[in-house]
């Protein structure tokens, strides 16, 4: 019959002492940890106290001795009225029969793995193998598991009925009690250490672990006050299908800052220490929030209730990556065998890269091994990383619990999918923690369908047995020698399918789901989107400003030292006036988004001509004139006409919305940045349907810069100024200026120009990238001071990601908005209605700051057409190089 209590029992043999520890009633740990409090008491009862500690010592020793034969006695003879009759003997006799076990199989384990050891013949893989069926024997020597094949299958006769359940949860409703009562009875009668001997007799290491383990459960979460939900506002949510979680998030003030070592977040010394190391001294808010929630439930083979799922929203550069890295680490670094347990998935090939950096600068320490996959490498290569080759091949072993080098596993969703469906033994049924960083960016992704594959392989359906991969019944569980099921290759989410689970319930164990975290700076809030994600007993916790009397019209909160300009100028005014910002206001590390791939091509060869021109003679032949169309040559006017409505006024700019970028999204992933605006923010379209008040904007306070002399003015060709059109022209303050690097980074590059860019712009060698949305989410640049919005996003969220890429981890930076006259409007409408206009102070650029700027800008927007066409063939031949390689 299956044991209830033997449940409560840790799967991972690793962990000792939570299993002792587990074995011990609410009570005893309360008696424990006094014990253990005492210790801080004053030296004379310290001293009192070890004297009757030794006196007990003696007793006990003679009462363990006692004990011993009794209970050995016991054993021998099974019909012993006393053991029968006595349920307390009982546990114990249990108790000691599987220590027995455990020590008789576990020695075999270690004899047949030191034959093995060293041993030149045995791959890898087999010494893992053996590693995971040593702690499958031991598992299941302590009785941890009982296949279900070993219990009779329920019939009408014996299937429990409900009332026969009843019957024994009485039954063993009474038992419990009279143990109750005969523990209370031994308390007042032996010491503390006699009770812990004659308790299974914990050894001062594990009793230790558990002391710290409970006073560590001890230690109170961090509490944050919950608004209370009015009913007119519960009324509105629900009208809206959003539900009161997700309504009403647990907010947290920014500045919530706590030291890393503080032992809410029960965080190990070392990994203390690699904070410490990387310059982590406190946890920020949103680590604060989150750490300890995660760490409750730290125990990895914990099969008693699963833990809820968490949706985090908080600004960006708040720290939201460490926020789940250092407990999925902590977490794991105390698995035996390797499984993959952690899948983190992101949008971006480059995030993937970032975020297997922050894992790896933590990792240290602990054996975990971490692998990307987002189709940068060859499919094959990375099944190899994955499962190894022997087990990625069609007609290789198949492992049922499937086969893992890896324990976290960071990824994009495309490549994801493809795994799932194609690699041999890979499996999410061990997943402990599914984090969906950028999630509402992801959830807008639905390509090949990757939330419902990802959901379906790791909760399998409940009569869907695990019958391996490819749905064959021709896989057996593995057994080991006994003919038990090796308890790892069966994941906690699959237990139910092998093993009957006791109907869960705050004490009864079930099996351990996996926890799902979800990650942004602008989380969405759409009902649909929520529920596809199946959460399970979720919390929303939100970093927002104000904490409780935050604005609720805020709806994204922005970094605290964020300073943020809008110019409203003429389409044709943008490129000077990132040059003012470049020269006159000397501007560095800065990072400047277009709205294509194509456009911040041209805005950066416009600006390393202009660099090249400035110190140059300007001949009066090249700015007599400037050209009549303001676009600078019928290329661009070719590549603008897709895109009629955003005017055709840029010299620099053909306006394409074709964003390279985004229309490379296959089954290898690419980079699915899709800079696609409005797939970007469905939900926040939706938000917008879904009756919230439109805001009254007013235009009249949005300060515009019309110039008077506007050298690109397309409807008059343009003076050229006297005092700059003399043969030679000096431009003295920007001639002056040291040199300026400007470089673009886009999806068009291959993946070591853009390592080699990053790198070069962290260094502080290129002061402008000029880029698509590519970096607009979730990386960190940490020299990020300035953002510049060339063309400035339609959806609020954008806007959001794109100017937190400055002003991260708590230190400042500024973002600019080049604001074109005719989306002026809709950018005060879409800042408002987010609660941001407040914030975003009005920048007028008078004519007489960038007029020295303008003859060499003239030039260099005069070569602007030739320069294009020969990177383009530049561009060319490497392609065809790069194919015939
Ligand atoms: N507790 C901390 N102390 C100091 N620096 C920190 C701390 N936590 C995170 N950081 C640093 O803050 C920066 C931003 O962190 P992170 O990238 O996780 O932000 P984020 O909230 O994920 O931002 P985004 O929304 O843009 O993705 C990183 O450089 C990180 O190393």
């Amino acid at each position: 019959m299956f044991n209830i209590k033997r449940y409560d029992v840790e799967e991972q043999s690793s962990d000792k002492n939570t299993s002792s520890n587990a074995t011990l009633s609410a009570q005893e740990r309360l008696i424990k940890l006094n014990a253990r409090l005492n210790k801080n008491k004053p030296h004379k009862e310290l001293q009192e106290k070890e004297e009757n500690k030794n006196k007990d010592k003696t007793q006990q020793q003679q009462q363990q001795q006692q004990q011993q034969q009794s209970s050995s006695k016991h054993l021998r003879y099974d019909n012993n009225d006393s053991i029968e009759t006595n349920p307390y003997k009982q546990k114990r006799a249990r108790e000691q029969e599987d220590q027995h076990h455990l020590k008789k199989h576990g020695k075999k384990w270690e004899k047949r793995e030191k034959e093995l050891k060293d041993s030149d013949l045995v791959p890898n893989d087999v010494r893992l193998a053996m590693k995971a069926e040593a702690e499958a024997a031991e598992a299941l020597a302590r009785g941890i598991l009982q296949p279900i094949n070993s219990v009779p299958e329920p019939t009408a006769a014996s299937a429990p009925s409900l009332k026969s359940t009843q019957q024994q949860q009485q039954q063993d409703n009474k038992e419990d009690e009279e143990m109750e009562k005969k523990e209370e009875e031994d308390k007042d009668i032996t010491s503390e250490g006699q009770k812990q001997e004659a308790e299974g007799g914990m050894d001062d290491v594990a009793m230790d672990a558990a002391l710290a383990d409970i006073e560590s459960a001890l230690v109170p979460l961090p509490t944050f006050e919950v608004k209370e939900i009015t009913a007119e506002e519960k009324e509105r949510a629900k009208s809206m299908g959003i539900p009161d979680w997700l309504a009403h998030p647990i907010k947290i003030e920014p500045e919530t800052n706590t030291p890393i070592d503080a032992p809410m977040f029960r965080l190990s010394s070392r990994l203390i220490k690699q904070c410490k190391k990387a310059g982590i001294t406190e946890c920020f808010a949103v680590q604060t929030a989150v750490i300890p929630v995660l760490m409750r439930a730290r125990h990895l083979g914990d099969i008693r209730k699963a833990p809820g799922d968490l949706c985090v929203s908080a600004p960006t550069g708040s720290g939201k990556t460490l926020a789940y890295v250092l407990p999925i680490i902590e977490i794991l670094s105390q698995r035996v065998v390797t499984r993959l347990r952690a899948l983190v998935v992101l949008p971006t090939r480059d995030l993937c890269v970032q975020v297997k950096e922050t894992f790896e600068t933590f990792v240290k320490g602990t054996d975990l091994k971490i692998a990307t996959s987002t189709g940068q490498n060859s499919f094959a290569h990375e099944q190899n990383i994955l499962v190894g080759e022997t087990y990625a091949r069609p007609n290789g072993p198949k492992v049922l619990g499937g086969h893992s080098r890896v324990d976290i596993l960071i990824t994009t969703p495309g490549r994801l999918i493809d795994h799932i469906k194609s690699t041999p033994n890979f499996t999410l049924q061990h997943l402990r923690f599914l984090v969906i960083d950028e999630a509402d960016r992801l959830l807008n992704q639905s390509f090949q369908d990757w939330l419902y594959h990802i959901l379906t392989a790791i909760h399998p359906s409940p009569e869907r047995k695990l019958l391996g991969i490819d749905g064959s019944e021709n896989i057996q569980l593995k057994r080991d020698q006994y003919g038990f099921p090796i308890h790892d290759a069966i994941a906690p989410a699959f237990l139910p399918s092998f093993f009957r689970l006791p109907e869960s319930d705050v004490e009864d164990p079930k099996a351990l789901s996996v926890q799902k975290l979800l990650f942004s700076a602008t989380l969405t809030r759409n009902p649909a989107k929520i529920a596809s994600l199946q959460l399970s007993d979720p919390q929303y916790v939100a970093v927002q400003e104000g904490g409780l009397d935050g604005d609720e019209k805020q709806k994204y909160t922005t970094p605290a030292g964020l300073t943020e300009y809008m110019i409203v100028c003429e389409s044709s005014e943008k490129p000077l006036m990132v040059l003012h910002l470049l020269y006159n206001r000397n501007v560095r590390s800065a990072l400047c988004f277009t709205k294509s791939v194509e456009s911040a091509h041209r805005l950066c060869k416009l600006i390393q001509l202009y660099e090249k021109t400035r110190t140059a003679p300007v001949s009066s032949s090249s700015l007599s004139t400037i050209p009549k169309d303001n676009k600078v040559d019928s290329e661009i006017k070719e590549r603008s006409k897709g895109d009629e409505s955003q005017g055709d006024s840029e010299p620099d700019d053909g306006n394409n919305d074709d964003d390279d970028d985004s229309s490379s999204s296959s089954s290898e992933d690419s980079d699915s940045e899709d800079e696609n605006e409005s797939s970007d923010d469905d939900d926040e379209e939706e938000e917008e349907e879904d009756g919230s008040e439109k805001s009254d904007v007013e235009m009249e306070d949005v300060e515009t810069t019309t110039k008077s002399t506007d050298p690109f003015d397309s409807s008059s060709e343009i003076e050229v100024d006297p005092s700059i059109s003399t043969t030679t022209t000096t431009a003295t303050a920007t001639m002056s200026a040291p040199p300026i690097v400007v470089a673009e980074y886009s999806s068009d590059l291959p993946k070591s120009k853009r390592q080699s860019i990053l790198r070069a712009f962290n260094k502080g060698e290129i002061h402008l990238l000029i880029c698509s949305d590519l970096i607009s989410r979730g990386m960190d640049l940490s020299p990020v001071s300035v953002v510049i919005n060339y063309d400035v996003p339609v959806y609020m969220k954008k806007y959001i990601h794109r100017v937190g890429r400055t002003a991260r981890a708590g230190k400042t930076g500024t973002a600019y908005s080049l604001v074109e006259m005719q989306e002026a409007r809709h950018f005060k409408e879409m800042v408002s209605k987010a609660g941001h206009w407040e914030k975003i102070h009005r920048m007028k650029i008078k004519d007489q700051e960038t007029k020295e700027l303008v003859p060499a800008y003239t030039k260099a927007l005069a070569g602007l057409k030739e320069a294009l066409v020969s990177s383009r063939a530049a561009s060319r031949k490497g392609i065809h190089r790069r194919a015939r390689k």
